[in-house]
């Protein structure tokens, strides 16, 4: 037994719009997932298809010693391959990290009505909203997922509107993970050929906005018909992200033009006290298809709920993005055109998740 959703708004209604979440219907009782949230065959993930990459994590403390030669090449490899790495010993606190995923079962944990308040139109702030799969008034099935995500302007207004139950912690992740970033992004665009004296510019127009998410992934009792997060890339230049222990973070490969990889896809396994970081949109533009934004998802399990912690280093709306003219002469040819990334952003948050679609919006 379990709850009963005679017509189809009511279900709509009881986890989107109350505020009751996926984990609402799993508290609920359900015993099997509604069919709202069955996927397409071609979109269902089996467990069994995907291998686990090899790739060992890059070790960032390196970047500082006589092998910075070596991990700068890891990284760029990493950027233009797979679009997707993970680093340790990335000065993130892993005390921090055990915090981080307690602060979120903190804050799923709490009573509907507690979460609600940070539903779009209620939150009391314009920068912290809590919600449920991605785009659910567009989205042919529902993602098994919920979220709560927080901008940040300054530490005032997150210490004030982030939720209590993670903000010190979600603030302490972005200053410690930012120092990170930027060191990595440094790497990145040395190698596009941006001049030292510009690289600061560069880097702070690629990081304007910066948002910590917590993603909560109730355990589902089926997972062989639905998803966690469907296949999509990153809107933004990197992304850093801490996963826990259960696993289910899907890469896809690109084809290659031999026809080698037949883009199928890895695993990237969780590593204890390890951060993945990846590639988003902006950078592929801004490197003219150089880096990679890679397409991934997201797997259900039935035994246990799985949470995960991101931050998206995004450029500021006003920002006009477009393929380094460095990059371009070295090509010959401009794969995107310059937008502004508003426009790129209303592109990608008012589409459901499809792949690199989002792409084709800055695509000539
Ligand atoms: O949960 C994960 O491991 C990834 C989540 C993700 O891709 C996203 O939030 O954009
Ligand atoms: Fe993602």
């Amino acid at each position: 037994m379990g709850p009963n959703f005679n017509d189809a708004n009511s279900l709509f209604k009881f986890v989107v719009q109350d505020g009751n979440g996926v984990k609402g219907l799993v508290d609920a009782g359900l015993s099997k997932v509604p069919h709202q949230y069955i996927q397409p065959p071609e979109e269902r993930i089996e467990k069994q298809s995907a291998s686990s990459t090899g790739l060992s994590p890059i070790d960032l403390s390196k970047l500082d010693g006589p092998d910075h030669d070596k991990v700068v090449e890891e990284i760029i490899g990493a950027a233009g391959n797979l679009g997707f790495f993970q680093v340790v010993n990335h000065g993130v606190p892993l005390e921090l990290l055990e915090s981080l995923k307690e602060s979120a079962y903190s804050f799923f944990g709490q009573e509907p009505e507690k979460k609600a308040v940070y539903r779009k139109g209620s939150s009391p702030s314009q920068n912290v909203k809590y919600g449920t799969s991605f785009v659910p008034e567009k989205e042919k099935a529902l993602e098994w997922k919920d979220y709560i995500s927080m901008v940040y302007t300054n530490d005032d207004d997150a210490l004030s509107y982030w939720p209590k139950e993670c903000r010190e912690v979600a603030l302490e992740y972005l200053r410690t993970s930012l120092n990170m970033v930027k060191k990595i992004l440094q790497v990145l665009i040395a190698n596009l050929g941006v001049a030292e004296e510009d690289s600061n510019k560069t880097i702070d127009s690629l990081i304007g906005l910066k948002m910590v998410n917590m993603n909560y992934y109730p355990k589902c009792p089926n997972p062989e018909l639905t998803v966690g997060v469907g296949r999509h890339s990153d809107l933004g230049s990197l992304t850093v992200l801490l996963q826990d222990g259960i696993g289910g973070l899907y890469v896809k490969l690109e084809e290659d033009k031999n026809g080698k990889n037949q883009g199928g896809w890895i695993e990237i396994p969780p590593i204890n006290g390890a951060l993945v970081i990846n590639i988003g949109d902006t950078l592929q533009i801004l490197s003219n298809g150089k880096y990679k934004s890679a397409e991934h998802r997201v797997r259900t399990t039935s035994t246990k709920s799985r949470v995960s912690i991101p931050i998206f280093t995004i450029p500021k709306p006003t920002e006009k993005i477009g393929p380094l003219p460095q990059v371009v002469e070295r090509n010959g040819l401009a794969r995107y055109r310059e937008v502004v990334f508003e426009d790129y952003m209303k592109n990608f948050f008012g589409n459901a998740h499809d792949g690199k679609k989002s792409l084709n919006f800055a695509e000539i």
